[in-house]
């Protein structure tokens, strides 16, 4: 992220905010409620182009990928949003299908339900599958946005104000996932204010106030 500036109104929620992620790297990044995670973490994902500055990913800015550019970094990057993003009138099961129909188009379907069935028994939400996404709970939907957001086993996985939803009997399940992403190489960044992931996952640990980003020790 290069000098990224944004304003709310009257408001300098980010500050000429800069930092540079590694490939590899887990990153926890907290702030004050209210003060721009979701923003940061929207920017960073491409959904909101800040007024000044720019995201870059391997040097080329995210706004202004080609069509192929742009299919190669959804396919990489997966994010997770604090509020679930999944499809409200579409089951469980075709939520999860959509995104690997288009990234892995020749994987057979039996594979793509092996994928599937097994990160959804880990978290207990199998007997969901048929059901649509607007039937659940707002447990069971974190749920459901965790499991999306792995089933790609992304190169970089970017997830806003992790575990806030989640049921605690899958908190362990959920950590030993993403243990398992991070010890398989990937990049992590995680939005949020929880002492057991930072001290858990951050190799370095930002906080964001009053739009300043600044970098703190790691315990
Ligand atoms: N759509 C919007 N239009 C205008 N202001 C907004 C909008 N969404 C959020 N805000 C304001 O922007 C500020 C930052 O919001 P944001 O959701 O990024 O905070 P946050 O740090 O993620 O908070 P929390 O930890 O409580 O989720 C808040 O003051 C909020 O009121």
């Amino acid at each position: 992220m290069q000098n990224v500036s944004h304003n709310r109104g009257d408001v300098k929620l980010l500050r000429n905010v800069s930092f540079n992620v590694e490939s590899g790297e887990s990153i926890v990044i907290s702030a004050p409620s209210g003060n721009g995670k979701s923003l940061l973490f929207s920017i960073l994902c491409g959904l909101i182009q800040p007024d000044k500055g720019r995201v870059l990913v391997d040097e080329q800015a995210i706004y202004s990928m080609n069509q192929q550019q742009n299919q190669h970094f959804r396919k990489c990057f997966s994010t997770i949003f604090q509020r679930p993003a999944l499809i409200s009138n579409l089951s469980l099961l075709e939520n999860f299908l959509l995104p690997l129909n288009l990234h892995y188009p020749y994987l057979s379907r039996e594979d793509k339900l092996a994928k599937i069935n097994h990160l959804t028994e880990l978290v207990g939400i199998t007997k969901f599958l048929s059901q649509r996404m607007d039937a659940l709970s707002v447990g069971q939907a974190a749920l459901a946005g965790f499991v999306r957001g792995m089933l790609l086993e992304p190169k970089c996985l970017i997830w806003d104000a992790p575990l806030v939803e989640i049921d605690q009997r899958y908190e362990d399940v959920v950590k030993s996932l993403l243990s398992d992403l991070k010890r398989a190489g990937s990049t992590i960044i995680l939005l949020s204010n929880n002492d057991e992931l930072i001290v858990e996952f951050a190799t370095r640990h930002f906080i964001l106030s009053e739009g300043i980003l600044r970098q703190h020790d790691v315990k």
